[in-house]
C-alpha cells in the first residue's frame, strides 16, 4: 500500500470507529482486525502503520470527530508530511479543502475534562492516553521475581508491587514458555497494587466479588500461598469461565468460582454472609483510567452511563459489605478517576454506614476516604481504591 493509501484506509476505519462510538458498536481494535481480515494484500507494515495513523488520531481528537476524514485532516494540521498524502490518486483521500470540518484537538470530551479537573491536574490528562506499558506480575505460587527476571534479561523490575516487572512493548508473551508454565501473568502494576491493599493471608476467608476472568483473584491467590478459601464471584458465566484454564496454569487451585445470578445474588452469597475476612469489589465502571489501553472508550462514555455505573457500584459495595465479618476488611475499587466513581461513592457508603471506618492506604496520593493511582504520576493505569474496616 502507498502511504496515500494507508491514510485513506485510516480514514475508512475511523469512519467506523467513530460510528461503532456514536451506536455503543464495536472497539476500535475489534474494528482494525476486522478491516484487515477481508484485505489480504496489506503487508504486516501496512497494518501497523494503518493502525498507528487510526490510534493516533482517536487520541488527538477529544471529542468524538465529525469523521474519519475530519481526524486524519486534524492530524495532518500537526504532521505536515501527512497533508501531502490527500492527493487524490485512486484508492487514496480527495485534496483537503479550506471549508472541510476538521476535528479538534484536546485529550478528552469538555464535560469529562470539567469532571475530572478537581481530582488531577490538567498536566496529567495528556497521559490519561499515552500508550500503557507491558507490565506482569511474577507468580509467586512458582517462582520469585528475582529468580524469574534472571531468567528473562530485558525484564525490569517494578518499583511499586513487589511482583511487578516491565518487558519490552511489543514481546509476544503468550509465546514464551515461562508464560505457559504459569511463571508470571500480564498485570498492570497498579492492579496489582490493589490486590495487595486487600492483604489477603494464607489460611484467610476471602471473597473477590466482582472476579470477572480473574486478574486479580489470581494474584490474591498468591499472596495467600494458595492455603485458606478464595471465592471468585461474577454475574458474567462468559468471564467467570475464562478463570479455569488460567488458574491451572498458573497453580492457584485454591480458587473457587461462584457464578451469581444478576438482581438476586443473595441466593448464592446468603451462606458467606458476615464470614469473610477481606472481599474486593472491583466494581463495574467507566475505565476512566484505562482510556490509554482504549482511547475511543471517551468517546462513548455519557452522563447517563456513568449515572448507571455508580448506581451498579452501590449495589456491588453493598454486596460486599455484608458479607465482611466484624474487624474484617472490604476494599473497593475502579479503574477510574472520576470522583462519581471513586471518592463521592465512598463518602456515601460512608455517610450511610457508621459501623465502618476507612484506613489509610500507603499507595498513590489521598483522593477523599481513599487513593488514587494515575498514569502521570504513578506509571499505573488509572485507580481509586478504598479500604473500609468494619466495627
Ligand atoms: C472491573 S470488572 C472486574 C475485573 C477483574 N476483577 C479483574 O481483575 O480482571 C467488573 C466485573 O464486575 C462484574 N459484575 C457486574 N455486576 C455484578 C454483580 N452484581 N455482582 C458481581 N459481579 C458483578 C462484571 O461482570 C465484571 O466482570
Amino acid at each position: 500500500m502507498t502511504p496515500a493509501a494507508r491514510m485513506q484506509a485510516a480514514i475508512d476505519i475511523l469512519d467506523e470507529v467513530v460510528a461503532a462510538a456514536r451506536g455503543q458498536g464495536a472497539a476500535a481494535d475489534v474494528i482494525v482486525a476486522r478491516y484487515f481480515s477481508t484485505r489480504r494484500y496489506a503487508g504486516s507494515k501496512d497494518r501497523r502503520a494503518v493502525r498507528d495513523l487510526v490510534f493516533a488520531g482517536i487520541r488527538r481528537a477529544g471529542e468524538v470527530p465529525a469523521s474519519g476524514r475530519a481526524a486524519m485532516i486534524g492530524l495532518a494540521g500537526d504532521r505536515p508530511e501527512l497533508a501531502d498524502l490527500f492527493n487524490g490518486a485512486p484508492h487514496c483521500p480527495a485534496p483537503i479543502a479550506t471549508d472541510e470540518p476538521v476535528a479538534l484537538a484536546a485529550p478528552l470530551p469538555a464535560w469529562l475534562t470539567e469532571r475530572l479537573l478537581p481530582v488531577i491536574g490538567a498536566d496529567e490528562l495528556p497521559a490519561l492516553l499515552e500508550r500503557a506499558p507491558l507490565d506482569l506480575r511474577a507468580n509467586r505460587l512458582k517462582i520469585g521475581r528475582a529468580d524469574l527476571l534472571a531468567r528473562l534479561p530485558e525484564a525490569v523490575a517494578g518499583s511499586l508491587a513487589p511482583d511487578a516487572f516491565r518487558l519490552p512493548e511489543g514481546t509476544r508473551v503468550e509465546a514464551m514458555p515461562e508464560w505457559n508454565q504459569g511463571l508470571f501473568e500480564v498485570q498492570d502494576e497498579g492492579s496489582q497494587l490493589l490486590a495487595e491493599a486487600v492483604r489477603a493471608r494464607p489460611g484467610q476467608m476471602v471473597v473477590d466479588l466482582c472476579a470477572g476472568a480473574g486478574g486479580k483473584t489470581l494474584a490474591l491467590a498468591a499472596t495467600m500461598a494458595n492455603e485458606g478459601r478464595l471465592i471468585a464471584c461474577d454475574v458474567d458465566r462468559m468471564r467467570l469461565a475464562r478463570l479455569a484454564p488460567r488458574k491451572a496454569r498458573a497453580g492457584a487451585e485454591m480458587i473457587e468460582e461462584l457464578l451469581l445470578d444478576a438482581g438476586h445474588e443473595d441466593r448464592a452469597l446468603g451462606p458467606l454472609g458476615g464470614q469473610a475476612d477481606a472481599v474486593l469489589v472491583d466494581a463495574p465502571c467507566s475505565g476512566s483510567g484505562t482510556w490509554r489501553r482504549n482511547p475511543e472508550a471517551r468517546w462513548r462514555l455519557t452522563p447517563e452511563r456513568l449515572a448507571r455505573l455508580s448506581q451498579t457500584q452501590a449495589h456491588v459495595l453493598a454486596l460486599g459489605a455484608a458479607l465482611v465479618r466484624p474487624g474484617g476488611r472490604l476494599v473497593f475499587a475502579v479503574c477510574s478517576l472520576l470522583p462519581d466513581e471513586g471518592a463521592d461513592r465512598i463518602a456515601a457508603f460512608l455517610a450511610d454506614n457508621p459501623g465502618w471506618t476507612a484506613e489509610a492506604l500507603s499507595l498513590g496520593r489521598a483522593s477523599g476516604a481513599g487513593s488514587m493511582l494515575t498514569p502521570a504520576r504513578d506509571g499505573t493505569d488509572g485507580f481509586f481504591v478504598a479500604s473500609l474496616i468494619r466495627a
